[in-house]
């Protein structure tokens, strides 16, 4: 039930009693159960991504660690190159932005690459 105290209409009078006020009031609770429909399908998103970002840090931690062991550099700018392309052009096909797609991309590489320093400093 939507309170007409929080949801005056555009007015500013609580509208109580005219048939279209109740209209607009139904239209507004079935949109609020759509948003919370929708913000369910949102919140599994974010957990999944979160899941995937785990494991994709799980696997850049052994690749620090085979670095570190081993003196490669930390970071792979050739190898970067290749996966932005690649990248980018997913997005594209996703209808993402790929300039989105690149920097969400430089963004968790930049964190990998701390990681990675940090590793090779302990060892
Ligand atoms: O593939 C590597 O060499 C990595 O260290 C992983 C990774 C990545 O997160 O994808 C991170 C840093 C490199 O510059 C390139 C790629």
């Amino acid at each position: 039930m939507v309170d007409a105290a929080q949801n005056p209409d555009s007015d500013g009078t609580s509208g109580a009693g005219s048939a279209e006020s109740g209209e607009v009031e139904a239209a507004r609770a079935a949109a609020l159960e759509q948003l919370s429909g929708i913000r369910l399908s949102i919140d599994n998103i974010d957990a999944a991504l979160i899941h995937l970002l785990a494991e994709r840090f799980k696997f850049t931690q052994n690749v620090g660690v085979l670095k570190a062991k081993h003196g490669l550099p930390p970071s792979d700018p050739d190898r970067e190159r290749k996966q932005i392309a690649r990248l980018r052009e997913l997005a594209l096909a996703a209808q993402l932005d790929p300039a989105f797609a690149e920097k969400w991309f430089n963004f968790v590489v930049a964190e990998v690459i701390h990681h990675h320093e940090r590793l090779q400093s302990e060892a």
